[in-house]
């Protein structure tokens, strides 16, 4: 998957076809029984409106002319009802599209967000989060009009258009020939403009995307922004992004309202035509009172008909934001179960690396047939220079990647063979950038293991040693905290995600760099806690400080893509390599401090 920054336009794999507006009415689908009242509702509501210019007509040519005051009294009552079952009928028209309408977006946001859940570390890694972010909230909002309008109101206008020209036949079907004769004329309009109104929302949204991008990771990083005191240059660029999407929406918003003034103009003619013809009478021989029936028709038959151009200006405009939300929802999680799947029976903690090859990006391998096993129970802590492939390692282990090559098992079965959950719901595993979510963080620590009591937490706290912190805090293991908790410290925060981890009872525990930010005092304490809990339960342990993997069952060194040397630190003190020179180079910054 190519990589994308904030300022590059991302590429549609594949363009807006046929299939994607079919593809909308699976979320349609449910509703069904509400639209299907709603347009009954609507047809009602099209009847009593259409009745007024009939009722004018007969009161004109005939009741006037006759002056019957009883059939007069009886038309005003009818015209009177006719316009309160309209208004009632639009009441509820407005109110139901409005419901269905966000049903609708909120099955489609909710598909959206879950299938982001499914998916691999490596398609995150492959975009900024602003657009993925953008798919989920602001894609799906713009489809709103389309969805909850829109859609309703094309086939009550279709349904409109069709009773107008049903009373308009029964009344003269030649007038009503001369009323339709400028439909081509719109329908060439909107040809003409299509094309380039969706190249032109697909630019916006593209700028859109990229400006979302751009704020997304401002935000992200606006202390290293301010401790660099980089706002001035951040400004610029965000200036630049922001100029790139004003221009393309300015274009977007020309090309569309194009369309508006062409159809008005055409109504406008129309009406024109039909007194003309009224009054030159070509062909036709229309009474007075038809002749003010059919004006009235002409407009509530062109409104409609603008409103069906409307909506697909509207579709156009749509189906761009669709083609990007459909293509979100058709990334194959590439790490997923085989159909085959077996589930992983309890871990007891072999485990191999045969010959693993791995690459993030084509032609740049980090694993160069890493070759290792480890056997049940013992702690494996892996060193080596930064970037050598540590944390890779680990990533594989827990299946966040899959192997280019070789192969990875636990107790000897192949990870690829067994289910993600099963695999993964025995494994704890701690990252490098600990996250801590907005809540409580008796709710932090639960994260993994939402059915664990409260005994169970303050246990997990305890062992890990944020038990001390914790219940100093205002409202103890309930204090609220920030999202990413930027209300703790970062030795706090993993101390958090450590006990998160630990709750989770893992028979694999993995932990990179998790004690990186505590005090070497807490981290004694912290280490004999764990000691007795890893009893048995094999562990892989990334650490920088030689003082946290000492007593390591065993160290790997790893380097250029393979383990270059493996021992216990003893073993690997005297065997005078790799390691060796690391801890020298470390006891030697320490004395020298
Ligand atoms: N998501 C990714 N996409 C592309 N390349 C990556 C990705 N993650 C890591 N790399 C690259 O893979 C190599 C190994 O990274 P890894 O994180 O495994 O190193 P490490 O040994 O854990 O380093 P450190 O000690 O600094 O944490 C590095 O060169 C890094 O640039």
């Amino acid at each position: 998957m190519a990589r994308n920054k904030f300022d590059v336009d991302e590429e549609l794999e594949e363009g807006f076809n046929a299939s994607h507006l079919k593809r909308i009415f699976v979320y349609i689908k449910p509703y069904q029984k509400p639209i299907y009242i709603t347009l009954f509702v609507i047809l009602l509501a099209n009847i009593a409106q259409m009745a007024g210019p009939y009722l004018t007509k007969i009161v004109i040519d005939q009741t006037i002319p006759n002056q019957d005051y009883t059939e007069l009294f009886w038309i005003a009552v009818i015209f009177i009802l006719s316009v309160v079952v309209t208004g009632l009928c639009m009441r509820y028209r407005i109110f139901s599209i409005t419901v269905i309408g966000q049903d609708i977006l909120k099955d489609m946001r909710t598909a959206i967000f879950s299938h982001l859940q499914k998916l691999p570390f490596s398609y995150f890694d492959s975009r900024p989060h602003g657009k993925i972010l953008i798919r989920v909230v602001n894609y799906i909002n713009m489809l709103s009009d389309l969805l909850s309008n829109g859609l309703i109101n094309l086939i009550s206008d279709i349904l409109s258009v069709i009773v107008t020209l049903g009373f308009m036949f029964a009344i003269d079907p030649t007038l009503t020939l001369y009323s339709l004769a400028l439909v081509p004329v719109l329908f060439l309009i909107v040809m003409i403009i299509k094309t380039a109104q969706r190249k032109a929302y697909q630019v916006l949204s593209n700028k859109t995307s990229n400006m979302n991008a751009y704020i997304h990771e401002s935000i992200a990083g606006i202390k290293v922004t301010q401790s660099f005191a980089r706002e001035e240059k951040n400004f610029e660029i965000f200036s630049d992004v922001s100029d790139a999407y004003r221009e393309s929406w300015m274009k977007a918003v020309k090309i569309q309202f194009l369309l508006w003034p062409g159809v008005q103009n055409i109504a406008v003619m129309t009406t024109c035509l039909i007194y003309y013809v009224g009054i030159r009478g070509l062909g036709v021989d229309v009474s007075t009172g038809t002749l003010i029936a059919f004006v009235g028709y002409v407009g509530n038959f062109w409104n409609p008909v603008i409103n069906i151009g409307n909506f697909y200006n509207a579709l156009i405009t749509a189906t761009t934001y669709l083609e990007r939300i459909f293509e979100t929802l058709d990334v194959e999680p590439d790490i997923k179960d085989l159909p085959q799947a077996k589930i992983m029976q309890p871990i007891k903690g072999n485990v191999d690396f045969n010959q693993v090859y791995f690459r993030y990006e084509k032609g740049k391998d980090i694993l160069k047939g890493t070759d290792f096993h480890v056997e049940a129970g013992e702690s494996i802590a892996l060193v080596g220079p930064t970037g050598a492939g540590k944390t890779t390692v680990i990533n594989l282990l827990s299946r966040f990647y899959d192997v280019n090559d070789g192969e990875i098992l636990i107790d000897g079965e192949n990870i690829r063979d067994v289910t993600l959950h099963s695999l993964r719901s025995q494994m704890g595993v701690m990252l490098q950038d600990t996250f801590i979510f907005s809540g409580t963080i008796i709710e932090n620590i639960r994260y993994g293991k939402l059915d664990a009591t409260e005994e169970e937490v303050i246990q997990a706290a305890k062992i890990v040693r944020a038990h001390d912190f914790i219940k100093d805090l205002k409202d103890g293991y309930h204090t609220e905290v920030k999202e990413r908790g930027s209300t703790l410290s970062a030795g706090q925060r993993q101390l958090i995600s450590f006990a998160r981890t630990l709750l989770a009872n893992p028979r694999i525990l993995i932990l990179d760099e998790a004690t990186s930010s505590i005090d070497t005092k807490t981290e004694v304490l912290l280490q004999e806690g764990l000691e007795k809990l890893l009893e048995g339960r094999t562990s892989f342990i990334i650490a920088h400080r030689i003082s946290t993997i000492k007593n390591s069952s065993r160290i790997f060194y790893i380097d250029n893509g393979q383990v270059q040397e493996a021992g216990n630190h003893d073993e690997l003190m005297a065997q005078k390599g790799y390691y060796y020179q690391l801890y020298q180079a470390q006891f030697d910054l320490l004395q020298a401090l």
